[in-house]
């Protein structure tokens, strides 16, 4: 690019990406895409070939993220999940609910299970009090709908290390959640901190 351009603000400068062979998750690595506006929904539906379990969201949903933590679903080789919220009383199991099961009952999040292929179709929140709750966790990449919304960020990723990654990786990594226009965190990003922080506040009666 020369001085004029550069002044005058012609051809922009576009860096190549440097990680592009670090994988994070299937749904990110070829670059998010945006959602499609007034997308209200869709199904999703578990990995089973026969009798899946089959649960149906009635919007869009919100808060969309990887997650580097041990507990959340990943797929096979992915070393983060993807994962975002909507709201409980959009949320139906329509097919084979018989077959889910929670998978850590003394959990936050319930994460219900199926029990043929290990998916976790949704996760819930029962405790009242909790600042999450009303909201369920899903994995919008186990519907056949395109038009859902994309992940916005990172969080907990230092935890990615739990699940055996090399330390020695996480430039790498973080470098690569950069270029795809995921900031990482290593808990959530801050406007949900401050959602958690401002609930608790709330309940001790320091905030109104
Ligand atoms: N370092 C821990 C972090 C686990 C964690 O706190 N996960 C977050 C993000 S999904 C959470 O909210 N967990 C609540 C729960 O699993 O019920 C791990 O990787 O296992
Ligand atoms: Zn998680």
């Amino acid at each position: 690019m020369g001085i004029l351009d550069k002044l005058f603000g012609g051809e922009e400068e576009t860096a190549a990406p440097k990680y592009s062979h670090v994988k994070i998750h299937p749904q990110v690595d070829n670059g998010v895409k945006p959602a499609t506006p007034g997308f209200s929904g869709g199904s999703l539906k578990c990995k089973c070939s026969s009798d899946p379990v089959v649960v149906v969201l009635e919007a869009q949903t919100a808060h969309n993220h990887v997650c580097g933590c041990t507990k959340c679903w990943k797929p096979e080789g992915a070393i983060f999940s993807q994962v975002a919220v909507v709201g409980r009383d959009k949320l139906k199991v329509t097919e084979n609910a018989d077959k889910l099961e929670v998978v850590d009952a003394s959990a936050a999040i319930q994460r219900h299970a199926c029990k043929g292929c290990g998916v976790h179709m949704y996760g819930r929140i029962e405790d009242t009090g909790h600042p999450f709750h009303g909201l369920d966790f899903v994995h919008t990449e186990l519907s056949p709908q395109t038009g859902w919304a994309p992940a916005e960020f990172a969080a907990f990723v230092s935890s990615i290390i739990e699940s055996g990654v090399d330390p020695d990786r996480m430039d790498e990594i973080r470098g690569r959640l950069r270029e795809l226009g995921l900031e990482p965190y290593d808990c959530l990003s801050p406007p949900l901190m401050d959602l958690i922080a401002t609930h608790v506040a709330k309940q001790k009666g320091v905030l109104r």
